[in-house]
C-alpha cells in the first residue's frame, strides 16, 4: 500500500536521491544504511536542499507527515518502489549479468537499440542491489525498452535482483573465474549467474544464448531462445576473424570493426548484434553503432601516447579476463616493443596464489619483452625470469616508468580495481 503512495509521488518528482551530497531537486530521498553512514541522519538535509519527500526507515527521522513517509525498511522500500514502477510501465526490459563484459556488452547493446528505439539502460555499472533499483527507477513513459545490469558477487543475488527487475530477455556474457571469494569455484559462478536463467525459464520468457559457449548451448532445448556465434546450429551465424589489435566480426559478409580492444570483445559485439536483429535495428545501423561505440572508464581502451601504443584495461581484472588479455596482446603482431603491466587480481579467495601463479607461468613462455608485476600477490609468486620484475605498489612502477624512456612500445595494463593501475597513465603524455 506504502508502495503505491510512494509510487504518486514519485511521478511527480525528477527522480530518486540517495546522496545529499548531490541532490537532485524536486527528488525523492531514500535514506539507506551503509558503511558510514545512516542516511536517516540526512533526510532533513535532503528536503532543506530542495527533496519533495524523504523516505525514512527511523520515525525520529521524519519531522512531518507531509514531506516524510515512514517505511520498516528504506533500502527495501526502494526495490519494492522499483518492481511497481516497472509492472507500471509494462515495457519489454532486457536482463544483463556474466562474469565479464556485463558493462561493455550492455553499452553496444544501448547503442545499438538506441537506433530504433527509445532505451533506459544502467549507468556504469550500478548494478548492485541498490544501482539495480535505481536503473528500474530512471525509466520514464517515453522508454520503449530497459536494459539493466545485474552484478553479483555471491550465490543468490541474480535471483534476487532478478526478482525485482522480471526481465523479459535475458543474456550472459559469460561464465569466468571471477568473484572466486564468494562463488567458491567457477562451478559455483556458473551455479549463481544461471540463475537469471532459471527466472527466465519459469517465467516463459526469452533467452539469448551464445551457442559457442558450452554452459549456454545446454540451454538450446529451451524453446524460447534465439541464438548467435560461430557454432553451426547459430540462428544469428558469425565468424571471429583472426584480427590485429582491436575485435572484429563478420556477419553476412559484412565486416564490424570496432574501437575495443581484445578479440573477446567480439563476442560482446556479437551478442549487442543479436540483439538488435531480434529487436528489427537494420544491419547497416547496427554495425554504424557498434563501429562507433568508444569505451572509456580504463575499459578496453586503445590508446596512443607519442610513438607507444597503450591497452588501458584497468578497470578491473579476474583470472579470466587477465589471461584473455594476456592471449590477445601474446599474439599481435607488432614491431614495436611489448610490455605488460599487470596489478594484483583481488576477490580471489583460497584461489589467489594459484591463480596468480597460473599468470605468471603463462607470461613465462609468451613472445612480451618485459614484463612488470605489481601488488603483494603477484610478489608471492615465484619465477626465475630475469624480464619478470615485481614492483610493490603502483607508486612504485610509476616511479620506474618516470625513469625509463619508454619509446615504440605497445603496453597492456592490467588490475584489480583496488590497483587503480590507470594512474600509470600520467607518465605517458597520452594523446588520444
Ligand atoms: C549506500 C550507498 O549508496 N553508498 C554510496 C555512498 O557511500 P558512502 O560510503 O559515502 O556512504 P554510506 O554507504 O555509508 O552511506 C549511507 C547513505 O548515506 C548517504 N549519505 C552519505 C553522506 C552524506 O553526506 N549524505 C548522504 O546522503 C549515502 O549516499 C548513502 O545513501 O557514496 C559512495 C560514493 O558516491 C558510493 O560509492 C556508495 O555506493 C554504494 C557502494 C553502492 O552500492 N552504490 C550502488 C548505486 C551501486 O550499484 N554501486 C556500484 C557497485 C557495483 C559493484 O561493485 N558490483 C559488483 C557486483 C555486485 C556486488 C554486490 N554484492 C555489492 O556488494 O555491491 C560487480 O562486480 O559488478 C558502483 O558503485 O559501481
Ligand atoms: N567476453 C569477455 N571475456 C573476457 N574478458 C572480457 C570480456 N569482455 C570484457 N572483458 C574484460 O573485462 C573488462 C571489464 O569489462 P566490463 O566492465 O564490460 O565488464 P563487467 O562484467 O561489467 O565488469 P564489472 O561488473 O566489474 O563492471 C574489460 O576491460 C575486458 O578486459
Ligand atoms: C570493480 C568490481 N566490480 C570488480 O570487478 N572487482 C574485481 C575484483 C576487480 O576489481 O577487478
Amino acid at each position: 500500500m506504502k508502495t503505491a503512495i510512494i509510487h504518486q509521488r514519485f511521478l511527480v518528482s525528477t527522480g530518486i536521491s540517495t546522496d545529499t551530497r548531490n541532490i537532485k531537486p524536486g527528488s525523492i530521498f531514500f535514506a539507506l544504511k551503509g558503511a558510514n553512514f545512516n542516511g536517516n541522519q540526512f533526510a532533513a538535509q535532503a528536503i532543506a536542499k530542495g527533496a519533495i519527500c524523504a523516505i525514512v526507515d527511523n520515525k525520529d527521522a521524519a519531522v512531518n507527515d507531509k514531506e516524510y513517509i515512514v517505511v520498516k525498511d528504506s533500502l527495501k522500500a526502494l526495490q519494492k518502489l522499483a518492481t511497481f514502477h516497472r509492472k507500471f510501465l509494462g515495457i519489454p526490459i532486457i536482463g544483463i549479468t556474466g562474469s565479464n563484459g556485463k558493462t561493455t556488452t550492455k553499452e553496444l547493446i544501448y547503442n545499438v537499440l538506441s537506433k530504433k528505439y527509445t532505451v533506459t539502460a544502467t549507468k556504469g555499472n550500478l548494478n548492485n542491489h541498490i544501482g539495480v533499483p535505481l536503473s528500474l527507477l530512471a525509466m520514464d513513459e517515453e522508454t520503449e525498452i530497459g536494459l539493466i545490469e545485474m552484478g553479483a558477487n555471491h550465490p543468490g543475488e541474480i535471483e534476487f535482483l532478478s526478482n525485482i527487475v522480471m526481465p523479459d530477455y535475458g543474456f550472459i556474457t559469460n561464465f569466468g573465474k571471477a568473484h572466486l571469494e564468494g562463488f567458491g569455484s567457477l562451478n559455483g559462478v556458473i551455479q549463481a549467474k544461471t540463475e537469471l536463467y532459471r527466472h527466465l525459464k519459469e517465467n516463459k520468457k526469452l533467452i539469448f544464448l551464445n551457442l559457442d559457449d558450452e554452459v549456454q548451448r545446454l540451454e538450446i532445448n529451451y524453446k524460447h531462445n534465439f541464438t548467435f556465434g560461430a557454432n553451426r546450429k547459430a540462428q544469428v551465424k558469425i565468424s571471429y576473424p583472426e584480427t590485429g589489435d582491436s575485435a572484429k566480426l563478420i556477419f553476412n559478409d559484412i565486416n564490424f570493426k570496432s574501437q575495443l580492444s581484445g578479440n573477446y570483445n567480439a563476442k560482446n559485439m556479437a551478442a549487442a548484434l543479436c540483439i538488435g536483429l531480434y529487436f528489427k535495428v537494420p544491419v547497416n545501423d547496427i554495425q554504424t553503432a557498434i563501429e562507433n561505440y568508444t569505451p572509456s572508464n580504463n575499459r578496453s581502451q586503445i590508446i596512443k601516447s607519442d610513438s607507444n601504443k597503450i591497452y588501458l584495461d584497468a578497470y578491473n581484472a579476474n583470472p579470466t579476463s587477465m589471461i584473455a588479455s594476456l592471449q590477445h596482446f601474446n599474439k599481435v603482431k607488432t614491431k614495436t616493443t611489448k610490455i605488460v603491466i599487470l596489478g594484483d587480481m583481488g576477490e580471489l579467495g583460497t584461489a589467489s596464489e594459484t591463480e596468480h601463479q597460473v599468470i605468471v607461468n603463462f607470461l613465462e613462455n609468451a613472445d612480451i619483452s618485459e614484463i612488470y608485476l605489481v601488488g603483494k600477490l603477484f610478489k608471492k609468486t615465484t619465477t626465475n625470469k630475469p624480464n619478470i620484475i615485481k614492483f610493490e605498489n603502483t607508486e612504485n612502477i610509476k616511479k620506474h616508468l618516470h625513469l625509463a624512456e619508454l619509446k615504440d612500445c605497445s603496453i597492456l595494463i592490467k588490475g584489480s580495481r583496488s590497483m587503480a593501475l590507470e594512474q600509470i597513465l600520467e607518465v605517458f603524455e597520452t594523446k588520444a
